[in-house]
């Protein structure tokens, strides 16, 4: 314990390399402080909200509502082709639609093609860059090996509330599903997830250093990389679960234990982002903390479907937008390969695809929610507000990136951060910390001679 605190506060391999990029910042005279643009203010960014932009768009037919999808032969080739089911031909038919005609503009009126409750508009005032080609989901699809299944008989009546009616929030009685979400409802009966479990959820984020991590026995990322050597597993951060009534819940469909089921309910708007992020998300109204801002949809897709896909491909950051439903991992002797889930929303996806990274302080989290599937291999990543959000302004969160070390095993690449925040942790030390961090090396070594 007390080792690991001292290698936690003193990394050499860290040290060296702060050094490094030190001497480096001094002799070129530039820090990346000096370069960090500032996020806009958004009381200052001129917004077309009725979606007229001119750019053009392309995104490709929506996909039916299924919940198994084809084989794909995703990988380097950009003419993905779609092998079995048929998909090939809708694929190539409706693919791609990238010129100024009116279907552009309907696309750029609704990224999610009526298939959310709401419009979801976009807009580019910055450059000429299209949207990204890919198919609108609204709810999350199996693409092969994963194992999800949905069905009634495996919900036992201990994880459900079959016993309650009407509004389980305004009930006298904790119901089981309550039970299940630590001891209380998480929802406050405007929606909102209750201000103590935010505040809980965003503290086990924040901090890495402060993170409870779980290991695998033998972790289904090491596994997938097919070493001689098993390495043992790094650690995944420890969540808490909402836990959302369902259909086996006596409860009616307006109980207020049923937020992430009902979908999208906050008017939402994809944008070019003025700092070099790329496209961007951002609300069209003021939110207030807790609120439910949308799921992170996609493909579910077992770890090792997306590691060969990922190696298969020659553009390191095609799969920046995955992301792993690794919150119950550690918890069992073993995870057996399709237990091991993940999702891909680089093909597949719905808005969440668009949410840039911000350093420490995003005003968005993720919450592992419960609606379907008791075992927790599969669960639902939801979006929730960490604090008041203004109309306009852009909607993060943390990928939990750490921008020093070489992290191979990260699905997001690490990318030259221009979150704009005060703590970014791609912002390289100052000359004053290097000075002291170039002190306290020769006090080391000078010690150990
Ligand atoms: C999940 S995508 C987010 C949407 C993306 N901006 C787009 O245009 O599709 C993640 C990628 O967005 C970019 N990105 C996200 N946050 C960023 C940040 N804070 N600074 C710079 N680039 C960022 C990086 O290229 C990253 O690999």
């Amino acid at each position: 314990m007390h080792t690991k605190s001292w290698t936690r506060i003193f990394s050499v391999k860290k040290l060296m390399k702060d050094m490094c990029e030190c001497f480096l910042d001094l002799g070129s005279g530039s820090t990346a402080e000096l370069n960090a643009t500032p996020p806009t203010d958004p009381s200052e960014t001129h917004v077309n909200v009725d979606g007229s932009i001119s750019t053009e768009v392309g995104f490709t037919a929506a996909a039916p509502e299924i919940t198994k999808l084809p084989s794909t032969s995703i990988g380097n080739d950009p003419d993905k082709q779609i092998e079995q089911n048929g998909f090939a031909n809708m694929e190539s038919e409706s693919l791609p639609v990238v010129s100024n005609n009116h279907s552009a503009a309907d696309d750029a009126e609704d990224v999610a093609k009526g298939q959310e409750s709401l419009k979801i508009s976009l807009v580019n005032e910055v450059n000429s860059e299209c949207p990204p080609s890919f198919n609108y989901i609204p709810r999350n699809a199996v693409f092969q090996n994963a194992y999800v299944n949905f069905s009634l008989a495996r919900i036992g009546d201990d994880n459900c509330c079959p016993k309650c009616f009407g509004d389980c929030l305004t009930s006298l009685k904790l119901c089981l599903c309550a039970l299940q979400s630590g001891g209380e409802f998480a929802y406050t009966t405007e929606g909102l997830v209750k201000e103590e479990l935010m505040d809980e959820c965003i503290k086990m984020n924040r901090d890495p250093e402060k993170r409870c991590l779980l290991y695998c026995k033998e972790c289904p990322v090491e596994r997938s990389k097919n070493d001689e050597i098993l390495e043992p597993c790094k650690g995944h951060v420890e969540r808490s679960f909402i836990k959302e009534c369902w259909l086996k819940c006596g409860c009616n469909k307006q109980c207020g234990n049923r937020v992430v089921q009902r979908g999208i309910k906050h008017k939402l708007q994809v944008f070019m982002t003025a700092e070099g992020k790329g496209w961007g998300l951002r609300t069209l109204e003021d939110l207030p903390k807790g609120a439910f801002v949308c799921e992170y949809v996609g493909e579910v897709l077992t770890y090792s479907e997306l590691y060969n896909r990922v190696s298969q491909s020659s553009n390191k950051n095609e799969y920046a937008h995955s992301m792993l439903l690794d919150a119950d991992w550690g918890e069992e002797t073993e995870l057996k390969d399709e237990e091991a889930l993940c999702l891909d929303a680089t093909h597949y996806g719905n808005v969440a695809r668009f949410i840039n990274h911000r350093c420490y302080d995003p005003n968005l989290i993720e919450i592992p929610v419960e609606v379907e599937n008791p075992d927790r291999h599969y669960y639902h990543l939801a979006f929730f507000t960490t604090r008041k959000v203004k109309a306009f302004e852009e909607l993060t969160r943390d990928y939990g990136i750490n921008f020093d070390d070489d992290d191979d095993d990260h699905l997001v690449k690490a990318f030259e951060c221009k979150c704009g925040s005060r703590l970014c942790r791609s912002i390289k030390p100052s000359t004053s910390k290097c000075v002291l961090r170039i002190y306290i090396f020769f006090l080391f070594f000078a010690s150990n001679l």
